[in-house]
């Protein structure tokens, strides 16, 4: 077995473990336990490919899908914050009127926050931190996204583009791939928007960013490594508390 192999195992093996311990066929909880189950039921049937190594690649797939894509993605977001100062007084005015004082936004608020999902959007399209999809027929987010055919002045910055005549949000149109598209499309799509919703409006609600004190704009260059568009790593912000 591969090294990289054994410390995936024993990375993964107290969650399935726990799993397995308090199972209730009856009542799921989640993906692991389905998995699990069709595991025991498929026992005996000698083409099952339901099987503990597969689970272990499957939640280890996961964990690495998921987390520095989200990372990386509030950092985009943060530096277009700190470029657009004025779309980032926007958001923090909705906040403000929508969210009481005191209280950290949360999903009740979503639907009255369509502002800040839309330049959630933006954030997506304009830097296309994803610019190939990982099919064997590939997407070209990065072209796409930068078409003039799908979005007006592509170069320019406008969360609003994601806004209908009534102000409400548009999640999705043609020509925008942040997540893929067709059957092997981002399987956490709706997870990511979540959680990227919530870490953007807390952070939005109590910080302003900036460039440095006394640098000039932020800059929103990637650095390009195979198949992303990184947020540059040593960039520095300023960051202060809100009133
Ligand atoms: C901002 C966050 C994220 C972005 C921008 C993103 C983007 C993408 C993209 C572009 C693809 C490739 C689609 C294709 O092949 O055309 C993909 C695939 C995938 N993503 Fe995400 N992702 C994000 C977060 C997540 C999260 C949180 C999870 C899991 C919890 C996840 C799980 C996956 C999986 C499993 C696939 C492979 C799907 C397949 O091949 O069938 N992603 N993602």
């Amino acid at each position: 077995m591969c090294p990289s192999f054994i410390q995936l195992k024993s990375f993964v093996k107290p969650f399935i473990d726990e799993h397995l311990k308090t199972l209730n066929p009856s009542d799921p909880r989640d993906l692991m336990d389905d998995y699990l189950t069709e595991m025991k039921e498929g026992k005996s049937d000698d083409y099952s490919h339901f099987d503990y190594a597969d689970l272990t690649r499957i939640t280890f797939d996961l964990f690495v899908a998921g987390n520095d894509t989200t990372t990386n993605m509030t950092q985009w977001f943060l530096n277009y914050m700190a470029r657009f100062q004025d779309v980032q007084e926007k958001i923090q005015k909705e906040i403000d009127r929508v969210v009481p004082s005191g209280t950290l936004p949360g999903l009740q608020h979503r639907n009255e926050l369509a502002y800040l999902d839309a330049a959630i959007n933006e954030v997506q399209r304009h830097c296309s931190m994803a610019p190939l999809g990982g099919t064997i027929v590939t997407s070209v987010a990065g072209l796409s996204h930068k078409n003039p055919v799908y979005f007006e002045d592509p170069d320019k910055f406008d969360p609003s583009r994601f806004l209908d005549k009534n102000g409400k949000f548009i999640s999705t149109c043609d020509g925008f791939q942040a997540f893929g598209i067709g059957k092997r499309q981002c399987l956490g799509e709706q997870f990511a928007r979540m959680e990227l919703y919530l870490i953007t409006a807390a952070l939005m609600q109590n910080f302003k960013f900036g460039p440095p004190d006394g640098e000039g704009p932020m800059s929103i260059e990637a650095d390009i490594v195979p198949v992303t568009h990184m947020p540059r790593k040593e960039q520095k912000f300023s960051i202060k508390y809100r009133n």
